[in-house]
């Protein structure tokens, strides 16, 4: 068995004259999260339609649970699920039958698919409302129903589109929670996201896509490392130090300080490693001691929004 549960290479795809992928390598470590993030139109859907054995690849392979997404199409289908497909759930049907006829339809004996069934109901908080019909459950319920749907047949892969969209804070998190647990559950989960804390909090690894390639690759950890920067910020107890400040970083050369006098504090992006002596020697020499200095570490928006601008550039 391939350590991988997802392999790519050189992968393409087109429409006529629109090359929705262009040459992608992928790989996803089995019980792990990949999250795809990219702008509209990216080649996102593409990706999973490809790997979900419903687009055909122009070029190059791909290999899914180790299985050819081309040449063994009914084995790929039967390692995946695809959530997101409310069409699934059954609205007449109790949440718990939802899952039972699902599980036995995939092989389940009666007493594994009712103990696979309540295990799913516990773990996404319906257990309560589970003999009540799918059609009484409030949106975010019905998302984890699809959920659970997708999940009782125990696929080895799990593309998932947007899993927080459309859910409040409170589900959103549990939601995220739920992501989590399932690669404890031995799964490995491919997310599309817009939501970039979405795929910070949940993906292993992430994976950016524009115009149909990889234009960058890692760990949220990595990337922040690589492409974000850290910020210093200096807080200071008046509006005259925080101008003084503000003037003595800028002719330090090469900080960029940016103030903010209503807040009182000055910012400067730490891009090379003497810009944190160089700050603080800056306002030592023009006599002004911060009341606070914080430092705070890049989010993955500043890493998206520095690949982006880099692409227009
Ligand atoms: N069936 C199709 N016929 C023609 N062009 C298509 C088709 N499907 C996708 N495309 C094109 O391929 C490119 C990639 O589209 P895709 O839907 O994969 O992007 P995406 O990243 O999923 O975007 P979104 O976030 O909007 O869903 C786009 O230029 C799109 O117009």
């Amino acid at each position: 068995m391939s350590a991988a549960a997802i392999e790519v290479e050189g992968l393409g795809k087109s429409f006529g004259d629109v090359t929705a992928l262009d040459g992608i390598d992928l790989t996803v470590p089995r019980g792990t999260v990949l999250g795809l993030l990219g702008h509209n139109g990216a080649g996102k859907s593409t990706l999973i339609g490809v790997l979900a054995t419903l687009l055909r690849p122009t070029r190059g392979t791909a290999r899914v649970a180790g299985h050819d997404v081309v040449a063994d199409k009914s084995r790929v289908r039967r390692s995946i699920g695809v959530a997101g497909q409310s069409t699934t759930v059954d609205p007449a049907m109790s949440g718990r039958d939802n899952l039972l006829v699902i599980a036995r339809l995939f092989g389940a004996g009666r007493r594994d698919a009712r103990a696979r069934a309540d295990r799913l109901l516990d773990l996404f908080g319906l257990a309560d409302a589970a003999g009540r019909p799918a059609r009484t459950y409030s949106g975010g319920m019905r998302r984890r129903l699809d959920l659970a749907v997708t999940l009782v047949r125990r696929p080895e892969v799990v593309f998932l589109d947007e899993p927080g969209t459309g859910l409040d804070p409170v589900s959103r998190l549990d939601m995220w929670e739920m992501v989590r647990g399932l690669t404890g559950l031995g799964s490995t989960v491919v997310l599309t996201t817009q939501h970039l804390e979405e795929a910070d909090r949940l993906a292993d690894s992430i994976t950016v896509l524009a115009g149909g390639r990889v234009i960058a690759a890692g760990s949220p950890e990595e990337l922040k490392g690589r492409i974000g920067r850290r910020t210093a910020t200096a807080w200071f107890a008046t509006d005259e130090e925080t101008v003084t400040a503000h003037r003595a970083l800028d002719r330090a050369g090469g900080l960029r300080p940016v103030c903010d006098r209503p807040h009182r504090s000055v910012t400067t992006a730490l891009t090379r490693d003497r810009d944190l002596a160089d700050l603080v020697r800056a306002l030592d020499s023009a006599a002004v001691e911060p009341a606070r200095l914080t430092l705070a570490e890049p989010g993955l928006d500043q890493v998206y929004l520095a690949l982006m601008s880099e692409r227009r550039s």
